[in-house]
């Protein structure tokens, strides 16, 4: 069954159209990838999932809600949660803090219960961090609760966004280029990660990767876009031996 729907998706910045048209769908429990050479648009397609762009035309669902013209907060609390191409932690906060920021959106407490910090406040607090603490162990970080995230290393502060997207308890998560400036240890300990996350956690996955061996390796479905446009869409050995794929990768017959 989908989860995410999208139909007809056009998004225009200025006089360059990013996607065109665009029908898509994400099935519940499985792992989607986007690939696409530079500028095809898949970023693009995050932002307008996110609704952090608001789409030229088209339409989302995302489990039979609309979520084109919702603000980004309101579509983080109904189940999307994000980490981006380049990373994007509270430099000087612990990973520990980190992941407590990602959770705000599932708090009750206002700002007068933090400043009052009531006992009703300070009970959610407990639960926030010993909740905050148990998604560090998912990412296998939680040995390094206490280090700022500035002074982790690359592939581990990839891996505490990924915690701190898991405290807003999405149903969908949108990976923008996980693996990008891992080592090959580190992009190993990446595929089992979200292998984990969709099996134990049953979280869907959608990712934008350019490292054929993770798209290879964890995908259900590979969908291709090109200049905006889906090129291709299947199983990533269909999409693999795919000639449009081919081509537009290898950049023949290219007519923009
Ligand atoms: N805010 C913006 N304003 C103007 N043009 C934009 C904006 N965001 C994206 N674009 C353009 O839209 C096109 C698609 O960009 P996008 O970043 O979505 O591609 P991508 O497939 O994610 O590429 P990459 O793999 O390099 O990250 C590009 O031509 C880009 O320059």
């Amino acid at each position: 069954m989908e989860l995410l729907k999208a139909q007809d998706i056009t998004m225009e910045f200025g006089g360059l159209v990013a996607l065109e048209q665009l029908n898509f769908s994400v099935e519940r429990g499985r792992i989607f990838s986007l690939i696409g050479p530079n500028g095809a648009g898949k970023t693009t397609f995050f932002n307008v999932i996110t609704g952090f762009y608001p789409p030229s035309n088209g339409s989302i669902q995302f489990d039979g809600v609309e979520l084109v013209g919702v603000k980004p907060e309101q579509i983080t609390s109904f189940g999307i949660a994000r980490t981006f191409q380049n990373i994007r932690l509270f430099a000087n906060m612990t990973a520990l803090e980190n992941v407590m920021v990602g959770q705000h959106c599932r708090m009750n407490a206002g700002v007068w219960g933090a400043l009052s910090r009531n006992k009703k406040t300070m009970i959610e607090e407990k639960h926030v961090h010993r909740r905050a603490y148990d998604l560090l162990k998912q990412v296998n970080l939680h040995k390094q609760e206490d280090v700022l995230a500035k002074n982790l290393p690359y592939g581990e502060q990839r891996r505490l966004e990924i915690a701190r997207a898991l405290g807003t308890e999405p149903k969908l998560l949108l990976l923008d280029e996980p693996s990008a400036g891992m080592n090959p240890h580190e992009t190993l300990e990446l595929i089992k990660l979200i292998g984990r996350l969709n099996r134990e956690l049953e979280i869907t996955i959608l990712l934008i990767e350019h490292d054929m061996r993770v798209v290879m390796n964890i995908s259900d479905k590979v969908i291709v876009l090109d200049y905006g446009k889906k090129i291709a869409e299947g199983t990533p050995e269909e999409v693999q031996s795919n000639e449009r794929v081919i081509e537009a990768y290898l950049g023949k017959k290219r007519n923009r």
